[in-house]
């Protein structure tokens, strides 16, 4: 699967904030084998972290860096951060957030496809994260977006995939869509279940940072991935409503 272009070198993108210190953080971006990093530049710049050592950190990584916007609110606030992001890392892809609402983090859909088309046309490769919404999605792909990410859940709230119908739906209507589930992840398994519902990838953060082993939980989610990716190519078996009996039976016991 491509990402505009790209092949990824894994399909477990990894989130880089929270973590208890810059080893371990290290640590499980290695046990995970992550093919992208995500950095919030505003959350960084406001942290103790701040500045040209974290982020010179996080390239030293050796892994595809893709900005995000986390924390922003608005258009503008998005298209700056944006912009700051692409001299700092000197890359164009970003992860676009504007968050429009403050208890579940959800996205902003009317902004986020403005925010969306205004990067795109000045270069940017976005990748949105999104509600699980059909016309928005629909809406970003016309503002020149190549890559979905719908939420499982709410950031950081570990529910894993809140609404298996709706995101079964975004994948049935974009079969050649790059869809990553974003956020909510919250244990190996909705890792795995998200790959066999035919996602290309999942990004998580928080699920590892705040896990009491994060490089453990890395090589968990790891593992995750890859098994739902094998499962999906493998060609799942149809669910059944009844029951099929899967030991043949070749006449019946007789009681004398
Ligand atoms: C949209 C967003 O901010 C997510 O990328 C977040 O970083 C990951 O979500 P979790 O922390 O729930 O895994």
């Amino acid at each position: 699967m491509l990402f505009y272009g790209t092949e990824l070198s894994s399909r477990l993108m990894l989130g880089t904030a929270q973590y208890p210190s810059p080893d371990i953080l290290a640590g499980a971006v290695r046990a995970a084998r992550a093919g992208v990093v995500t950095v919030s530049l505003r959350r960084e710049s406001a942290g103790l972290r701040a500045g040209q050592a974290f982020w010179s950190m996080i390239r030293g990584l050796g892994v595809p860096v893709l900005p995000n916007t986390a924390g922003c609110h608005t258009v503008k606030e998005a298209v700056t951060t944006a912009q700051m992001a692409r001299e700092i890392f000197d890359t164009d892809w970003i992860k676009l957030e504007v968050i429009g609402e403050s208890d579940t983090l959800q996205p902003d859909m009317f902004a986020l496809v403005e925010a969306a088309r205004i990067l795109t046309e000045d270069g940017f490769k976005v990748f949105p994260y999104m509600t699980e919404d059909l016309v928005g999605a629909e809406r970003l792909l016309q503002a020149g977006c190549q890559v979905l990410m719908p939420w499982g859940a709410p950031i950081g709230s570990g529910r894993g995939l809140n609404n298996l119908f709706g995101l079964r739906a975004l994948r049935a209507h974009f079969p050649d869509v790059p869809l990553v589930v974003d956020a909510g992840i919250g244990l190996p398994s909705h890792a795995a279940q998200a790959m066999e519902l035919g996602y290309d990838a999942v990004l998580i953060n928080t699920a590892v940072a705040k896990a009491g082993d994060p490089v453990a939980m890395a090589g968990a989610f790891r593992l995750a991935v890859e098994a739902g990716l094998a499962a999906r190519s493998a060609d799942p078996m149809e669910e059944r409503d009844m029951a099929v009996p899967s030991t043949p039976v070749l006449g019946r016991a007789v009681l004398a």
